[in-house]
């Protein structure tokens, strides 16, 4: 098992990366449920290939589970399911000291990890990921959230949780699209400034994908450390640092809020695409040889993920793609910063992007012809 600490000022945590955790889950959260019932909160999907299992080991360390299941998918990081998850916790009595469990991937822990943030100003839970995204991304670090309307993210606080336990066997039983998606967040790391690490992607990823179980630990371990390296240093995004970890999501998430946030583009899929669009600006403003940035686009597509926006059959222009963006987080008395690239492992953060130049490039890539 590889342990990795996440150094938060206020209260440093584990990640324990391994095979098995789930089926040990009694015995790894030992210590920190304090009450006989634990309030479990999952998805369908999760609910039905790890349930048994996960009930079976708290069962064995004097626990009953509460479960919440809720609806797989995007659309339950929602007002509505924040609203009536939190009345649940409530009616269940949660205190401030309890941990709540989040067992699934990032749907489940954005909208627990804000339930657990809100409940009586705050309680404690564990992230229990069970997807390669949630693994090596959203379980780590105390971004929660939900969407609204308006776009991706907008409603949320920074909360961290006490423990995260990512247990490498539950990928066995992740569909296949679901595991591209999450490859692209550890492809991320490498392009944020680890060019050592993106070749090793390129020489292992597939292999990986495959389900070879060192090069999963390694890739899980490896991003994690990366990821809690940036948080411990900006936990709170403000220094601009943790903005590194925004790599490919100014595109992506108007990607995802163009496509409704709908099953059509998952938020690694739109991920993955919007690094290749990172890459490829950074190349039209000169800033890094259109070689690499078509390296960028290789590796995405040779390992099965699309690396044209073309691909999605989108019937906007790029102008309606930038008015999603104006809802970036990122923005900043009118201007939006842009993560770009000055080469692969070069990320940085460009305050001079004119945004009337982005319509004009992303009408040109919407039309590029699909190889
Ligand atoms: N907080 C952060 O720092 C952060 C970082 C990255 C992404 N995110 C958010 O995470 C979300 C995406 O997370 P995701 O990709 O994990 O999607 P997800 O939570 O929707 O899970 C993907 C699908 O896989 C299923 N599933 C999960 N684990 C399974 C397993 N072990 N076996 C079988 N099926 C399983 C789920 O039911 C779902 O259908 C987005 O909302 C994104 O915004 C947050
Ligand atoms: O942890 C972070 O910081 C990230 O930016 C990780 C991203 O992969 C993740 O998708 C995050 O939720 C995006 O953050 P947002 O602030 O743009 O909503
Ligand atoms: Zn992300």
């Amino acid at each position: 098992m590889a342990v990795i600490r996440v150094d938060i000022a206020q209260r440093p945590y584990e990640v324990r990366v391994g095979q098995g955790l789930l089926a040990e889950i009694g015995a790894e959260c030992r210590g920190l449920l304090r009450k006989r019932a634990v309030p479990v909160i999952t998805d369908t999907n999760v609910h039905a290939a790890w349930g048994d299992i996960v009930e079976a080991s708290l069962r064995a360390h004097g626990h009953e589970v509460h479960w919440r299941i809720l609806p797989a998918g995007e659309q339950t990081k929602s007002w509505d399911e924040l609203a009536a998850t939190v009345n649940w916790l409530l009616a269940l009595e949660v205190e401030r000291g309890d941990h709540i469990l989040a067992l699934g991937g990032g749907v489940i822990g954005d909208l627990t990890g804000f339930c657990a943030a809100v409940l009586k100003r705050g309680c404690k839970f564990i992230q229990v990921p069970t997807t390669l995204l949630a693994q090596v991304d959203s379980s780590v670090g105390g971004k929660t959230a939900i969407n609204t309307p308006a776009g991706k993210n907008l409603v949320g606080a920074f909360h961290q949780p006490s423990l995260v336990l990512a247990d490498l066997a539950a990928l066995d039983t992740l569909p296949e699209r679901e595991r591209l998606a999450g490859y692209a967040e550890v492809v991320k790391y490498g392009l944020i400034d680890d060019a050592d690490f993106f070749a090793w992607c390129e020489a292992n990823g597939a292999a990986m994908l495959a389900g070879d179980g060192a090069l999963r630990e390694y890739a899980v371990a490896h991003s994690v450390a990366a990821k809690a390296r940036i948080v411990a240093e900006d936990e709170f995004e403000t220094t601009g640092k943790r903005a590194l970890l925004n790599l490919g999501h100014t595109f992506g998430h108007a990607l995802e809020a163009e496509t409704g946030f709908s099953s059509d583009l998952l938020h690694g899929e739109g991920v993955a695409l919007g690094m290749v669009l990172a890459a490829r600006y950074s190349a039209r403003l000169g800033h890094m040889s259109t070689a690499s940035a078509e390296r960028v686009a290789r590796h995405i597509a040779e390992v099965g993920l699309r690396a044209e926006i073309a691909e999605l059959g989108l019937t906007c222009d790029g102008a309606a793609l930038v008015r999603h963006m104006l809802h970036d987080k990122k923005m900043d008395a009118g201007t939006l910063p842009f993560l770009l690239m000055q080469g692969i492992g070069k990320t940085y953060l460009d305050k001079q992007v004119d945004l009337s130049d982005v319509a004009p490039f992303l009408d040109s890539e919407l039309a590029r012809p699909i190889k």
